[in-house]
């Protein structure tokens, strides 16, 4: 495992989330283990080699369409062109066809193998069928029109998926159609899951007086199953020292990645960070960002010489969830050995104006929407504190102000990432 540089924190300063990003990115080894898993079990896993196609699909020129195959040749160069029609049908999977002197066409169904010679086929309505043969009006069709060439989807010996690829209903259906029934993927990435802070409670416990719902462990063990990984959910720890070595033993022990929330910021609890400081190399950051300064990252020492990577994430709910986005996401994909991609971009207008200050990155939860007259718009949810969850709710994209910007004014163009139904 690489080394860490020196901790940015010592020398005081805010790091630019750009920088936190590509550290966190620069020092991350996918895992290695594959295994080999039916098509049908393979949804969201993540191709471990590629997959070459093992034949031309389609296999055969056929036709697109019901209706006439004939030759493009015999298209009348100008006025109706008539053809005489043959007695037979063409159907799909039929595994010969009748040989199509010129000047003549063959009925053909959709999927049927072109015959011989034969390049062209008419729509049925777009051609007039009488005892005199098939007339095709002048200008309804071009040759060669109407027909599928073998392999022009996917040619035998050529990559249909390269490793890394996260299979998803499209890959699947891909990989069957080339006749492959098992694809060797990665492992699933296993992810310990906990929350620490002594207020919090768990679903179904009383609330006692100070105290609040453990929410963080439910937002984030969602993003985590969405983006396919497997969860090793360790519940609440206590704010106690055994107690967070106890957990961190049986996190390393079990899984690659440990994700927490809480406990990461200047607070009494500073024998969080002794604690980790004794077990590697990680690193407490102050990020240059609204919500979500606080972030420990780092490689974590276990027992039997097991090494996991610690994501641990600000306690605050909305930080928490914005940080898993903008750190801990990609860097999961990337750890699944899968290709990773950040979440999409894209520019919209903003219906109002938004005040920033240069020298940070701001995460602002918004509504992206089509604008009238065309393009995006985006409206914020409302009250944008780090701990109010609704406006995180209510939004389907975060609103990313970047360290140099300053205010927005209304109508001028800002970036949107979209999170909303996405991995
Ligand atoms: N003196 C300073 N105080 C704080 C700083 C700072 O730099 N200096 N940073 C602030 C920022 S920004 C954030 S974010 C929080 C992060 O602190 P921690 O990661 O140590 O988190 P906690 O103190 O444990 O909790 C913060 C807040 O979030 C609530 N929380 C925690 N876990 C959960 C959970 N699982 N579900 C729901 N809510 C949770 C917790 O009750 C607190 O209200 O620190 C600031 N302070
Ligand atoms: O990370 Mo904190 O307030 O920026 O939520």
């Amino acid at each position: 495992m690489p080394e860490l540089g020196p901790s940015p924190l010592a020398a005081g300063h805010e790091l630019p989330v750009d920088e936190a990003r590509r550290r966190v990115l620069a020092t991350l080894r996918p895992i290695t283990d594959q295994q080999t898993v039916p098509l049908t079990q393979a949804l969201g896993r993540v191709l471990a080699e590629p997959v070459v196609s093992p034949i031309d699909v389609p296999a055969h020129d056929n036709s697109a369409m019901d209706g006439y195959a004939f030759r493009g040749a015999d298209l009348a160069a100008s006025g109706e062109t008539r053809l005489t029609a043959l007695a037979e049908t063409v159907f799909a999977g039929a595994p010969t066809s009748p040989a199509v002197p010129p000047g003549h066409a063959v009925r053909i169904m959709t999927g049927a193998v072109m015959p011989e010679g034969l390049d062209t086929v008419v729509p049925i309505e777009l051609c007039r069928v009488d005892a005199d043969g098939v007339h095709i009006a002048p200008g309804v069709l071009r040759p060669g029109e109407n027909r599928r060439p073998q392999g022009e989807d996917l040619a035998q010996g050529k990559p249909a998926l390269a490793a890394g690829t996260v299979l998803g209903p499209a890959e699947l259906g891909l990989v069957a159609s080339l006749g492959i029934e098992t694809v060797p993927v990665r492992r699933r990435l296993r992810v310990a899951l906990f929350s620490t802070g002594n207020e919090l409670r768990t679903l179904g416990q009383p609330l006692d007086p100070g105290c609040i719902y453990d929410s963080n462990r439910y937002s984030l063990m969602a993003a985590l199953q969405r983006l396919g990984v497997e969860v090793l959910d360790l519940g609440l720890v206590p704010d106690d020292p055994a107690a967070l070595n106890a957990t961190l033993d049986r996190a390393i022990a079990e899984a690659d990645v440990v994700l927490t929330s809480g406990g990461v910021s200047m607070g009494d609890a500073d024998y969080t960070r002794d604690l980790l400081a004794a077990r590697g190399q990680v690193d407490f950051w102050k990020v240059a960002m609204r919500p979500g300064r606080p972030f420990a990252f780092g490689p974590l020492d276990g027992p039997g010489g097991r090494r996991a990577w610690l994501f641990a994430l600000p306690g605050n709910p909305v930080a928490a969830l914005v940080t898993y986005y903008v750190f801990a996401r990609e860097a999961l994909l990337v750890l699944a050995g899968a290709t990773a991609r950040p979440l999409p971009a894209l520019r919209a207008r903003s219906v109002a104006a938004i005040r920033k200050r240069p020298g940070r990155s701001e995460f602002q939860r918004g509504i992206v929407e089509p604008a009238e007259g065309g393009g995006w718009q985006v409206r914020l949810t409302g009250a944008q504190g780090a701990g109010i969850l609704r406006s995180m709710a209510e939004a389907n994209a975060l609103v990313c102000l970047r360290h140099d910007q300053g205010s927005v004014a209304a109508g001028d163009e800002v970036e949107v990432w979209l999170f909303d139904g996405l991995r």
